[in-house]
């Protein structure tokens, strides 16, 4: 069975993003091209991971009107990315419109609350309510716009598995007890996230910014 680990590449240059992935290939099961790596490389940066032979879960979390997120997917179709994300606070209508301009195998799947995010955070965007209500509420709402999953973080992917058996449930926010936090706030370990039902594990500086990176891989496996 393949590793349920995508390498998060948040890598500026291109040269460096391709030799992480090929050092540590051997140890994770895709690769996650986000917003940094698109904006630097675009669709030549794709192609290029492309060819290692790992999925590729292109992490864009595009948030806008219906038609111009729809617009957004048709454009990346010709890439055949395995997952794309989508905000969920975009809206039913902006999910519903977003997968139905999917193409191939591509899933389309909602990010609910990042997990950089707390409950103190969340109320001075002006929601009332915890993160974990948050996520729920947007958790429902992707699941009726009929799209194929969502991101939250480790403390709420049980709950959300517990409702939703078919959804792909895709966690970041992923740390080792010895591992520094940076800017997330909901975290968990990876064996926590895939023993509460985690589809994804999305990994990135623990691997990343590891002075070994593919002795980091080969650990973060081995806790699986
Ligand atoms: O809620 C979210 C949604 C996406 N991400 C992305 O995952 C990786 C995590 O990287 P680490 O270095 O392991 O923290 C990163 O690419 C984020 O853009 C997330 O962290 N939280």
């Amino acid at each position: 069975m393949s590793s349920p680990v995508f390498l998060a590449l948040d890598l500026p240059r291109l040269d460096a993003a391709k030799d992480l992935a090929t050092l540590v290939k051997g140890h994770v099961g895709g690769l996650k091209l986000g917003l940094e790596f698109f904006c630097a490389h675009g669709h030549h940066g794709v192609h290029e991971l492309a060819q290692l032979g790992l999925p590729i879960f292109l992490d864009l979390k595009l948030h806008d009107i219906p038609n111009t997120v729809a617009g957004a997917i048709q454009a990346i179709n010709v890439l055949q990315p395995a997952i794309v994300t989508v905000h969920a606070s975009g809206g039913r209508a902006m999910m519903e419109d977003a997968k139905a301009a999917a193409t191939g195998k591509t899933k389309i799947i909602a990010v609910t609350m990042l997990t950089s995010l707390d409950d103190t955070d969340l109320a001075r965007t002006g929601v009332a309510g915890s993160a974990h209500d948050q996520v729920m509420r947007l958790a429902e709402l992707a699941q009726t716009a009929g799209i194929d999953g969502i991101v939250c973080s480790g403390q709420e992917v049980g709950h959300i598995h517990r409702q939703w058996k078919t959804g792909l449930l895709v966690v970041p926010g992923l740390r080792l007890p010895s591992g520094a936090q940076g800017d997330q706030k909901r975290t968990v370990t990876p064996r926590q996230a895939r023993d509460a039902g985690a589809s994804v594990l999305v990994i990135g500086r623990p691997i990343s910014r590891a002075a070994d990176p593919l002795a980091a891989a080969r650990a973060i496996e081995a806790t699986l």
